[in-house]
C-alpha cells in the first residue's frame, strides 16, 4: 500500500529544446505544506501545472494516493483546487452565481454555506456584481476562497497573494491555518510572507 499523497520519481519538463527541469524525485505526504521556490521564469509555475495534471510531462512519473485510493492522473483534478494568476474566473456571473457554479462541481467544506462564502470574503454586499466588475483584489480573494472551501485533499497557489493588500496577506495566512491544516497545500512563491507555514521548500535551480 503506497503512502497517502503525491510522489514523484525523475520529473522532468521540456518546452522545445529548453529543459525547465530535470529529475525531479520528491515524496509530498498528505498534510504537508511544500513551497515551489526560484527565479522568475525559472519554471516554478510548469513544475506546478505538471503536479496537477494539467500539463504532460516529458518524462518521469507522478503517483496520488488520497483518500486510501491510488488516483489516476487523468482524476487528479477532482481532487484538487487550483488558484494562479493565469486561471480566469467566468467574469459574465455574479459572485453569486459563481459561489453557487463552483459549489456544484465541488463539495463545499463541511459545516460551511455559499452564504458563508460570501461573508468570509467579505463580499456579502457585492454579491449581485458581475465578476467582471470585482476589483483585482476581490478577485484575487474570490479565488482563494473557492479554492481554500472546496473539500478537496490537495491545494495548488501560484503567487497567492498577488493583489492582496496587507489586510488581504493576513486574511489569506488566517483562511490557511484555519482551512488548510489537514490538507496538502502546494505554493509557488518569491514572497516569504505568503509561504511562511511551509516546512518544506522545492527550490527549481536544484534541478535545472
Ligand atoms: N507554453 C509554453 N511554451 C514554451 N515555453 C514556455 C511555456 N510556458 C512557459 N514557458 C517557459 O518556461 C520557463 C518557465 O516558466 P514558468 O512560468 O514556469 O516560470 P516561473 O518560475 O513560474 O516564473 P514567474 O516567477 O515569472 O511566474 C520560461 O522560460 C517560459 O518562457
Amino acid at each position: 500500500m503506497g503512502v497517502e499523497g503525491i510522489r514523484v520519481d525523475q520529473l522532468s519538463k521540456r518546452y522545445r529544446y529548453e529543459w525547465i527541469f530535470r529529475g525531479v524525485s520528491l515524496q509530498i505526504a498528505a498534510g504537508e505544506k511544500v513551497v515551489i521556490t526560484g527565479s522568475n521564469g525559472s519554471g516554478k509555475s510548469t513544475l506546478l501545472k505538471v503536479l496537477s495534471g494539467i500539463l504532460p510531462q516529458t518524462d518521469g512519473t507522478l503517483h496520488y494516493r488520497f483518500g486510501g485510493k491510488d488516483v489516476d492522473i487523468e482524476e487528479v483534478y477532482r481532487f484538487l483546487s487550483f488558484v494562479a494568476p493565469y486561471m480566469e474566473l467566468p467574469e459574465e456571473l455574479s459572485v453569486r452565481e459563481l459561489i453557487h457554479f463552483h459549489f456544484q462541481f465541488k463539495s463545499l467544506l463541511p459545516g460551511l454555506t455559499e452564504r458563508d462564502v460570501l461573508a468570509i470574503t467579505y463580499l456579502e454586499s457585492h454579491g449581485d456584481k458581475l465578476v467582471s466588475e470585482l476589483s483585482s483584489g476581490m478577485k484575487q480573494r474570490l479565488k482563494l476562497a473557492l479554492a481554500l472551501f472546496s473539500d478537496v485533499p490537495l491545494v495548488l497557489l501560484d503567487e497567492p497573494t498577488s493583489n492582496l493588500d496587507l489586510q488581504g496577506v493576513d486574511w489569506y495566512l488566517e483562511l490557511i491555518a484555519r482551512y488548510a491544516n489537514d490538507r496538502t497545500v502546494i505554493v509557488c512563491s518569491n514572497d516569504a510572507r505568503e509561504y511562511a507555514f511551509c516546512t518544506k521548500n522545492i527550490a527549481i535551480s536544484v534541478y535545472k
